[in-house]
């Protein structure tokens, strides 16, 4: 269908250019940082030791284990859910709605891979498999997209994102056309968001405990802190789901390329960068240290919870009594903005917290190298571009009570420096 007359959104990322880049330099940095990873210089920067040959890459095992995984986690998802949401208001004026239980596939995968680890399930060989299991996950994300990109030519006008309507076929495959793709009760956006990915990274860090147990005899203090913090992440993101409605992602991105080849590839394969490059490259790591970064990660995860928490209650009911003190300016479109609490610090305060968490995931990994800062660094620069793009969309919601926020509150991320 053709895409509405009148003005588009501004285009983003570097246009039809920038999307064209983008398409081939996310898969091969992902393979860069895999193959580092097990390479002993362990280098970020330059190119690999060598290249691998076709045969490393393609594995038909590595893709049945792959078809199995996605097919698992579908299952899981078309459970009965304890609670049913309903998404933010569409441009038709109606709401999705979302089954509520991503923690539930997450404890039922756990138990599921208990089970086959109890019954010889060789977990620690799948450290082996992650170069073939990162090619099949990025020849999905292409055909899945070339599949939304075709789906979104039937869709209605009104089901389109924002952004990815240009014209441009590249900008439009990258960016994705339709806002939730869905198939009947099946949301496409909203199931690889939160779970092939998600929980595909804490069962791949699993994995690398288990191998480095094997090869040592136990893991080290470094795996056991970088597997217990990323559990805890993706735990709370399956644990608040709900919340995710509420995200640029779901309410303003389409789904395209970039969302999907981020979803079920890049987060599981380079998210778990840390613990690969602890398996080859083994830290010592002391109490005290060892403390450190865990107060520092205390830190992060309670000044990102807090402020998205406060943000969802107050967006769900301002009302609520947790919320309702809470200084706030109203915009002409009827809703609040806070400019106290959590928001009052600084204009996204849930960017800082995870940003702190960040840092505490590469610290048990040394000094020695950069690669473990791989995340803090890739994350900062998302989270800064993210942060620009989210202002633009809240001046253009919010206009002058937008400015008058950004006056009451000068700092984007960090106080007094950002
Ligand atoms: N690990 C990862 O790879 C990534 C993690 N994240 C994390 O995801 C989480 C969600 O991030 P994201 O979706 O970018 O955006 P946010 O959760 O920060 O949501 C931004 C929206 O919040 C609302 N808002 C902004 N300021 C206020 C205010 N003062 N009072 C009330 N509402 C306000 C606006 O929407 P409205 O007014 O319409 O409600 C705005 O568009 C963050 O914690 C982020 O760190 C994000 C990207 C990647
Ligand atoms: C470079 C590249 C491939 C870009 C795609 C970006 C995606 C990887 C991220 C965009 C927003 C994300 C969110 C999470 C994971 C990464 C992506 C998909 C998230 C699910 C992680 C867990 C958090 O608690 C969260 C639920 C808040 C978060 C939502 C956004």
């Amino acid at each position: 269908m053709a895409p509405p007359e009148g003005p588009r959104a501004p285009l983003e990322f570097g246009g039809p250019l920038g999307a064209a880049v983008l398409l081939l330099l996310l898969p091969a940095t992902m393979f860069h940082l895999l193959l580092a990873a097990r390479s002993g210089p362990a280098r970020l920067l330059g190119p690999p030791a060598s290249l691998p040959g076709l045969e490393a890459l393609w594995s038909p095992r590595a893709l049945l284990l792959w078809l199995a995984w996605l097919g698992l986690q579908a299952a899981l998802y078309l459970l009965p859910a304890r609670k049913v949401a309903e998404g933010q208001e569409l441009k038709d004026k109606s709401r999705l709605r979302y089954p509520i239980n991503g923690f539930q596939a997450l404890v039922l995968t756990a138990l599921l891979v208990g089970l086959g680890v109890s019954a010889g399930l060789p977990l620690g060989a799948l450290p082996e498999m992650l170069l073939p299991l990162a090619f099949v996950a990025t020849l999905t994300a292409f055909i899945f997209s070339l599949f939304l990109y075709m789906k979104a030519q039937v869709a209605p006008v009104s089901a389109l994102a924002p952004g990815g309507i240009s014209g441009n076929p590249i900008y439009d495959f990258f960016l994705g056309r339709e806002l939730n793709p869905r198939i009947c009760f099946f949301d496409f956006k909203y199931f690889c968001e939160l779970r092939p990915g998600l929980i595909g990274w804490v069962l791949i860090n699993l994995a690398l405990l288990v191998k480095e147990a094997e090869l040592r005899g136990s893991p080290s203090l470094a795996m056991w802190l970088v597997n217990g913090f990323q559990l805890l992440y993706v735990g709370d993101a399956l644990w608040h789901e709900e919340a995710i409605l509420t995200t640029m992602d779901i309410t303003h991105d389409g789904f395209g390329f970039m969302l999907a080849f981020g979803d079920i590839a890049w987060v599981p394969f380079t998210y778990s960068l840390q613990a690969q490059f602890l398996l080859r490259h083994p830290q010592p790591l002391g109490l005290p240290m060892a403390s450190a970064i865990c107060l520092i990660n205390a830190i992060g995860y309670y000044i990102f919870r807090g402020a998205n928490s406060q943000k969802n209650t107050f967006r769900k009911n301002p009302s609520d009594p947790r919320v309702a003190g809470l200084e706030t300016i109203s915009t002409a479109t009827g809703r609040k903005l806070l400019v106290s609490g959590w928001w009052g610090m600084v204009r996204h305060p849930n960017y800082l917290g995870d940003l702190i968490m960040a840092l505490a995931w590469s610290l048990p990994c040394g000094v020695s190298h950069l690669l473990p800062y791989f995340y803090l660094l890739y994350f900062t620069a998302l989270l800064v571009h993210r942060e620009a793009r989210d202002e633009r969309q809240c001046l253009q919601k919010y206009g002058l009570a937008w400015q008058e926020y950004c006056r009451r509150v000068p700092y984007r991320i960090v106080p007094y420096i950002y």
